[in-house]
């Protein structure tokens, strides 16, 4: 497994990935290149000692909301898209083992003979022993996000910070895909968040990060390193949390 001598800056992390994150260049399902550079990923971390928690979106799959959009009922939709992150936690744990490393799927939906059924103790148990826990099927229940499933999850597991992995540099002063002059924060404050209405989580998954201070570091899965870079301290993406901003607001 590969190691640094760098010490991590945290001793449990909870690491959210967004199902579309695993489309790699594909238009749909999963890239099992994305996998492996993830399993990778994960591997340098847990070779430095850190105690990995994962969430994995399902867009890359079924979204509720889109199929609703098209039709079918929205429990329904939310269902099949709680599914979906069950077939994405068990393509990473595929990828993971494959790497040597211990991992464990525990799902919010009840699924015996496929998956354990999430029960926090024995989480907490799995990730001090240093296996990957990933935490399948959101929170189990419909109308809610794998954002929110994540910053829940982080928060009961007692993670030091939640890491949501995305496809741009971090939080920008407006959507920087559709606003090339956007300015990326450093630094936020949920409340900056919220006023500002800055597309980076759901309302539900911010507030709930507020109301428990969880910090949440938003960065770039597609940089290579990242990762590694911010568990060592490495000034990447944006740290969003209760603090006033000391220093520079935007990176340069
Ligand atoms: N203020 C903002 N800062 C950063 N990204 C933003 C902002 N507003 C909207 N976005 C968009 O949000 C996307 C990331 O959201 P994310 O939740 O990771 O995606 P998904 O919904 O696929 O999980 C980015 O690709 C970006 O285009
Ligand atoms: O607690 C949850 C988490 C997820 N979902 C459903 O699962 C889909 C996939 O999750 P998400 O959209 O958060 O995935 P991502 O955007 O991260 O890939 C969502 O659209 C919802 O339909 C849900 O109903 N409850």
């Amino acid at each position: 497994m590969p190691s640094t001598e760098k010490q991590s800056k945290y001793k449990r992390i909870l690491l959210k990935l967004s199902g579309e994150a695993l489309m790699g260049e594909e238009s749909f399902g999963i890239d099992s290149n994305v996998l492996n550079r993830m399993a990778l990923e994960i591997g340098q971390l847990v070779g430095i000692g850190v105690q990995v928690g994962m969430v994995i979106g399902g867009g890359n799959l079924f979204r509720g909301a889109a199929l609703n959009a098209a039709g079918l009922d929205r429990v329904t939709g939310d269902h099949m898209g709680m599914l979906a992150t069950v077939m994405n936690a068990l393509a990473m744990r595929d990828a993971l083992e494959r790497s040597n490393i211990n991992t464990r799927v525990m799902s919010a939906i009840p699924m015996s003979g496929v998956v354990d059924h999430y029960d926090r103790r024995n989480a907490m148990r799995y990730l001090n022993q240093g296996d990957v826990v990933i935490f399948a099927a959101g929170t189990g229940n419909p109308f809610f996000t794998t954002d929110s499933a994540a910053c829940l999850r982080g928060i009961e597991v007692e993670a030091d910070v939640v890491l949501k992995a995305t496809k741009v540099d971090g939080v920008y002063t407006a959507d920087p895909v559709k606003e090339p002059t956007a300015r990326r924060y450093r630094h936020l404050n949920y409340d900056e968040v919220i006023e500002q209405q800055l597309g980076v989580m759901d309302l539900t998954a911010i507030c709930l990060t507020r109301d428990h201070n969880m910090p949440v570091r938003v960065f770039n899965m597609n940089k290579p390193g990242a990762l590694a870079n911010l568990v060592v301290g490495g000034d990447e993406g944006t740290l969003i949390d209760c603090s006033e901003t000391v220093g520079e607001k935007y990176a340069e």
